[in-house]
């Protein structure tokens, strides 16, 4: 059987001035997880915040008490350099980090003054050294990228080496409010067939219109970012989000 719904507003669609009101408000009204896009200006067209705001933020969520629990930080690295990132974002309170194969197979970073280099690793590497930082690892592929990139990946015989959650984008990555890429599904229905037990996040476009979809091609991991924080009952649009994911457990 598929996981259960985890539902994890996108931070992005929050009001910035008021962050850490912000996410304590949505966890309150339901939410599983907090999506934190982080976005460098470089791998997409915007930027977002880094880890220092990660760790001012994070207090006002409580920590997980287990992998995927409750107030699990998903940060969505949006950035050229995922591998430069990993240990700041692990001391700023990051449990889930989730770069993009398409940054990581790149070969265009430079090393870093810290002493380790950052060029870029294969994406069993990152994925190694993001758990041996004590972080989930998820892997994100852009619109363009085909989801055959992932098969190797997700068969790696070394399970350090495999990725815990794998998120395919339902927008072109860089800004909140677009809309949704129902063409991108067939990627989630692929990965779901093999890996029933496998953590499957959509993102980009999400909605009480949009979720059926995604929910029966069996994504269970929902991102939704101005769905929620532009909703008079942020509350019942994270339940009804929810509610379409769980109704298919078991049936898909
Ligand atoms: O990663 C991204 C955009 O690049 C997302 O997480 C968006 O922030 C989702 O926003 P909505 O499409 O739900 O408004
Ligand atoms: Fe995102």
């Amino acid at each position: 059987m598929s996981p259960p719904a985890i539902i994890a507003p996108s931070i992005l669609s929050a009001d910035f001035a008021e962050l850490g009101r912000a996410c304590s408000d949505t966890m309150g009204q339901g939410a599983d997880w907090l999506h934190v896009d982080i976005m460098d200006g470089h791998f997409v067209p915007n930027m977002t915040f880094g880890a220092p705001v990660v760790t001012k933020v994070r207090p006002h969520v409580d920590r997980p008490t287990r992998a995927y629990g409750r107030g699990t930080f998903d940060c969505h690295m949006m950035i050229a350099e995922p591998k430069r990132w990993v240990r700041d974002f692990k001391k700023a309170g990051c449990d889930l980090y989730c770069f993009h194969y398409e940054a990581a197979v790149s070969s265009t970073a430079a090393d870093t003054p810290e002493g380790y280099s950052a060029a870029q690793t294969s994406p069993k590497e990152l994925i190694r050294f993001i758990h041996e930082l004590g972080m989930q690892a998820g892997i994100a592929i852009k619109p363009k990228t085909s989801v055959d990139v992932l098969w190797d990946i997700l068969e790696n015989p070394v399970a350090e080496e495999r990725p815990d959650m794998v998120l395919v984008m339902t927008v072109e990555p860089g800004f909140g409010g677009q809309s949704f890429m129902a063409s991108e599904l067939p990627k989630v229905t692929a990965l779901r067939k093999k890996y029933p037990e496998l953590h499957i996040e959509v993102d980009g476009g999400l909605s009480e219109k949009t979720i059926d979809q995604a929910a029966d091609a069996g994504a269970n991991v929902i991102v939704a970012g101005s769905a929620v924080f532009g909703a008079a009952d942020p509350g019942e649009v994270i339940r009804k989000l929810r509610e379409a994911v769980d109704s298919r457990r078991g049936k898909l």
